[in-house]
């Protein structure tokens, strides 16, 4: 797979993990640091290659991430012979077909119910692993699913949860589900990623947002990019005009189910399209490389209105993986947007950069000197200190 060294996380969280008696353990570092490898390599080690019963279980928010991870486990796994690896995820074309994988990635909802109806049999499942998971556990649903597949599971279990964020309201929720664990913990501060250069365009109201988009997409030519709205209608709307423009775009949101979803992103994965228009459901964990530049079209916020810092990571999070560097650039258009904006900065003790809306010459230098850097092949530093 080309990887020279560990990153620090793989390099912390794989002794703790590995060492027995097998200990449960919180790891967190920052996005695009090689999580999925650690994790992996744990599960990879760990499994009885006589016994073709599940024996690890992954559980990730969206279909994407956990058919994402699949990949990844199998890539790592290649020289392990007759390695099984299986995906739990909505597919209608697999009611009531057993999910035979000694290793199997899925979403809470879809696992559940495939363990209730003995489709997935989960009675040598030793490993627990969340991807994400302070967002498994915080959100009302998602938290509920994954504690109940928990508990049909054996008791004797090594739970691993991994993020790039653990709020402080999640952390106890994280030591109850994971109890005794090994802690890898960030500060706040030290969540932010080095190579995303952060950015933010002050428009006029909703209409200029639209204008100032395309006016941009018209000057730049970027690899691959990730436009996040907030609405499913707003995404819509964004590929009917970004398409009418010429442009070659995606568009995926939870309006869409099972595997239609996985023809759209896996066309943004080859490049067929090089604008993925998309919702928080896409916020984490996709790791795709060719991603030079993330947008915030609309500033993520909580249920009350408040700004979301930890969605607000964990998109722009999208671009600058494993050392390379991106370009997020954030849409600020009234009081209360602006307002999130700031909320975030002094979350993270960050300040982002404004560009002119009035001097796209400015903007394209700005943003032009930074993908240029990425194809200079800029260091992975910040990976190994
Ligand atoms: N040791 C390594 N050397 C080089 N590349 C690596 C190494 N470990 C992982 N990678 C690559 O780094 C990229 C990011 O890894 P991964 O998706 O696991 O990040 P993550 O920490 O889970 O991020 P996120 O928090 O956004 O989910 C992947 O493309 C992966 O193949």
């Amino acid at each position: 797979m080309n990887f020279r060294r560990p990153s620090k996380i793989q390099e912390r969280a794989l002794p703790l993990l590995l060492h027995n008696p097998p200990a449960n353990l919180i790891g967190q570092s920052q996005s695009g640091t090689g999580k999925t490898a650690a994790f992996t390599l744990n599960m990879l080690h760990r499994i009885d290659r006589t016994d073709l019963s599940p024996q690890a279980l992954v559980l990730a928010p969206s279909r994407e991430l956990a058919r994402q991870i699949e990949g990844v486990v199998k890539q790592m796994g290649r020289f392990i012979d007759e390695l099984r690896v299986a995906t739990a995820i909505p597919d209608p074309s697999k009611r009531g077909v057993k999910t035979e994988g000694q290793i199997v990635v899925g979403t809470p909802g879809t696992v559940m119910d495939q363990i209730r109806r003995r489709q997935l049999d989960a009675r040598k499942i030793k490993i627990l692993v969340l991807d994400e998971a302070d967002n498994m556990l915080d959100q009302q649903g998602m938290g509920d699913q994954c504690k109940r597949v928990k508990n049909l599971l054996p008791k004797e279990l090594q739970v691993v949860l991994f993020s790039a964020t653990f709020p402080t309201e999640v952390i106890h929720y994280a030591n109850i589900f994971a109890p005794k664990s090994n802690l890898l913990t960030l500060k706040q501060e030290e969540l932010n990623v080095e190579g995303i250069k952060q950015f933010y365009f002050d428009c006029n109201g909703d209409e200029d947002k639209y204008r100032i988009l395309l006016q941009f997409y018209g000057l730049m030519t970027i690899a691959s990019s990730i436009i996040f709205v907030k609405r499913r209608d707003t995404a819509a709307e964004i590929q009917r005009r970004m398409e009418a423009d010429g442009h070659q775009v995606a568009q995926l949101s939870g309006a869409l189910e099972g595997p239609e979803r996985d023809v759209i992103i896996d066309k943004f994965r080859s490049g067929a399209a090089k604008v993925l228009i998309t919702t928080n459901v896409l916020a984490r964990g996709i790791d795709v490389q060719s991603v030079t530049m993330v947008i915030n079209y609309d500033i993520p916020e909580s249920k009350g209105g408040r700004a979301d810092p930890e969605t607000y990571l964990h998109r722009i999070g999208r671009t600058g993986r494993f050392g390379r560097v991106g370009v997020a650039i954030s849409f600020v258009h009234d009081r209360s947007s602006w307002q999130q904006l700031q909320d975030i900065q002094a979350h993270f003790g960050i300040v982002l950069v404004t560009l002119p809306t009035d001097d796209w010459d400015v903007v394209e230098e700005k943003v032009k000197r930074v993908i240029k850097s990425s194809r200079a092949g800029k260091s992975t530093k910040e990976m190994m200190d």
